[in-house]
């Protein structure tokens, strides 16, 4: 699957349930067949090198975080049952077992070491500890140093012994197959959504209640096991254990594999990992011949290609393949499998006419900027209230200090009578307020439907391994369910199933609104709702914002469309140059001559 296409699919065409079933059929047989035992040993490896792949597909395609040094986490895997099976004469099971165990302390040693740094940083500190893991292994007396570990035993299973290829086979693809089910399981889900913002609307997703940090995590140590799951199933598969297949070398190759086979695509991984091992293994024979030397000139190739690949398919092989198979293959839709879904919880209404936000004093400078002078105001639960001003008045720099995207300077914030200041943005959240942004923030590979299924992320509580195991579907009807009605009552009953990143802008707008409204807030902050909509859209918006106000709903909302705020708010607060001008009804608004001034540029 790709990660971006939604995973059931309803009115599924035959040949697209009839194809995973052929292809596991032809895998399963395989070995059986008179096949040459070489090509048991190219897909053992293919197996092994897509396990490790697949991390990667979660780790750097979906949650973009770049890392060179997965193969240091197979090494972790691969060493452990070697010392614990050769040295110890332990079961490789315990071996499988301890591995996972080491691998994880390590990586979440690493990961809340280095998952803080971003940009460039994140991808050196990879290559930094991935060299000195392997410099590690490399010098340490018990591992055997550069010569490594010898006699590694068989595995075993049901007292059959896996020491044939043709039986290991099975083994190294059946975590093949159970590892890719269980990323596409887990993209397809709550956290899934979490993760899949992971890659360029952290902002949006924090104001969901998503922590990013604790994503980056579980997605580090997702990828880090899958690697060292491979490493086990290498050990034994070689018998043998040294420090160089776990080198940099290795890791660079790694993320080769899922690049050219398509990022972030989880069957991408596959398909990289089979390109690789079929081009390296030929360069491996054809470029000595032909440059009459010996040497690892494979790697030049492999670099090549993979220049080549970024520049005119960037985003690898598998969703070209999936355009050539889609005659056979048409990508699933989403099965609208949630009717009579039980609805999620709902907050306790705050009583009509309380104060809900108390803004006190709020400052905001950006160095010299004072983008926010000490602004004050109050708004009351069951009221619209517009926030006006020229360009540059401060407006969108407010509504992310009440939102707590960016800290204030000094200031106080209240909430529903709680004290807000200084709480990070999924604190907000938490407590019942949602928002929208000025530049649409979304993700732009996954549906409208899933882009609002994940403002329902604080409603629900399905995590990482349950959405693995696919025990999660329950709730994810309840989710889709309360997105429809969302999407159905902003009018975007049409477009569930479109990507978001299709969508014109000003249904953008409106996907925002569903989203926020399907955290089921207190408050809503929609900044520049009407922008980009056309009249009869702004009139539908309006027309849907006076519903939700008669539901109790409170609306703060920075819009430049005058006539939108007038005929909409109750109160109005106008700015400028980052201080408060006036505070008053639309008419008394209107009737200011300093409001005036303020937008015609003249003194007043
Ligand atoms: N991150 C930042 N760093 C530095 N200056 C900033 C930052 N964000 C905003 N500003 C500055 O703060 C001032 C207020 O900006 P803000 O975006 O809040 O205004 P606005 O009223 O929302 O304007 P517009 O209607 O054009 O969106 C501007 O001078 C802007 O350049």
């Amino acid at each position: 699957m790709n990660a971006s296409s939604p995973a059931s699919a309803a009115a599924r065409p035959w040949s697209r349930r009839l194809a995973p079933v052929l292809l596991l059929a032809v895998l399963a047989v395989l070995p059986l067949l008179p096949v040459p035992e070489f090509w048991i040993t190219q897909l053992n490896y293919i197996g092994m090198f897509a396990l490790v792949a697949l991390g990667l597909v979660l780790l750097t395609g979906v949650g973009g975080l770049t890392s060179f040094g997965q193969a240091a986490f197979v090494g972790v895997g691969a060493y452990t049952t070697a010392l614990l099976s050769a040295r110890y004469g332990l079961s490789p099971w315990l071996g499988l077992a301890a591995g996972l165990a080491v691998t994880l302390a390590i990586a979440l040693v690493l990961a809340l070491i280095t998952l803080r740094m971003s940009g460039h940083y994140l991808p050196l500190a990879t290559i930094a500890w991935a060299l000195s893991l392997n410099f590690t292994i490399a010098n340490m007396e018990s591992l055997g140093k550069y010569d490594g570990l010898l006699g590694v035993p068989a595995i075993e299973l049901f007292g059959v012994s896996l020491a044939d290829g043709r039986a290991i086979y099975y083994l190294i693809w059946l975590f093949a197959i159970l590892g890719a089910l269980a990323v596409r399981n887990l993209l397809d889900s709550r956290p899934g959504r979490a993760i899949r913002a992971l890659g360029g609307a952290t902002v949006m997703a924090e104001s969901m209640g998503v922590s990013t940090f604790r994503y980056k995590v579980v997605i580090f140590l997702i990828a880090a096991l899958l690697a060292s799951v491979s490493g086990w199933l290498f050990a034994h598969v070689q018998r043998t254990v040294n420090p160089s297949p776990f080198g940099l070398k290795m890791g660079i190759e790694y993320l080769f594999m899922a690049v050219v086979g398509g990022v972030s695509s989880v069957w991408g991984a596959f398909v990289g990992a089979g390109v690789f091992k079929i081009i390296e293994d030929q360069l491996k024979e054809l470029l000595p011949a032909l440059l009459g030397s010996n040497g690892n000139f494979e790697i030049i190739v492999l670099g090549v290609v993979l220049v080549l690949m970024l520049k005119y398919a960037p985003k690898g092989l598998w969703p070209s393949l999936q355009g050539l198979l889609s005659r056979w293959w048409p990508p699933a839709r989403r099965e609208r499998d949630w009717e009579g879904a039980a609805a999620l919880e709902a907050r306790p209404k705050p009583q009509a006419g309380s104060v809900l936000l108390r803004v006190d004093k709020l400052r905001k400078q950006f160095g010299g900027l004072v983008a926010v002078n000490d602004v004050s105001f109050e708004l009351r639960a069951g009221e619209i209230m517009g926030l006006i001003g020229p360009n540059g008045a401060g407006k969108s720099t407010t509504f992310n200090l009440v939102s707590g995207v960016l800290p204030a300077t000094s200031g106080e914030l209240r909430f529903a009578g709680e004290s807000i200041t200084g709480l990070p943005a999924r604190q907000i959240a938490r407590r019942g307020l949602s928002r929208t942004f000025q530049h649409v923030k979304m993700i732009a590979d996954m549906t409208v439907l899933e882009n609002v299924a994940l403002g329902g992320y604080l409603r629900s509580h399905s995590g990482t391994a349950k959405a693995m195991l696919r025990f999660d579907r329950a709730e994810e009807r309840r989710l889709f369910a309360e997105a429809e009605s969302q999407l159905r009552r902003i009018g975007m009953q049409d477009h569930l199933h479109e990507l978001a990143g299709n969508l014109a802008l000003g249904p953008q707008r409106l996907m925002e609104i569903a989203r926020a409204l399907c955290a089921d807030p207190s408050l809503l902050l929609l900044d520049e709702p009407a922008a980009g909509l056309r009249h009869k859209e702004k009139q539908a918006l309006a027309a849907v914002l006076r519903q939700l106000r008669t539901e109790g709903m409170s609306i703060l909302l920075v819009e430049h469309d005058m006539d939108f705020v007038m005929g909409l708010t109750d109160r109005i607060v106008v700015m400028e140059f980052g201080t408060k001008l006036i505070e008053g009804t639309p008419a008394e608004v209107q009737a200011s001559p300093e409001v005036r001034a303020a937008y015609l540029g003249t003194e007043h």
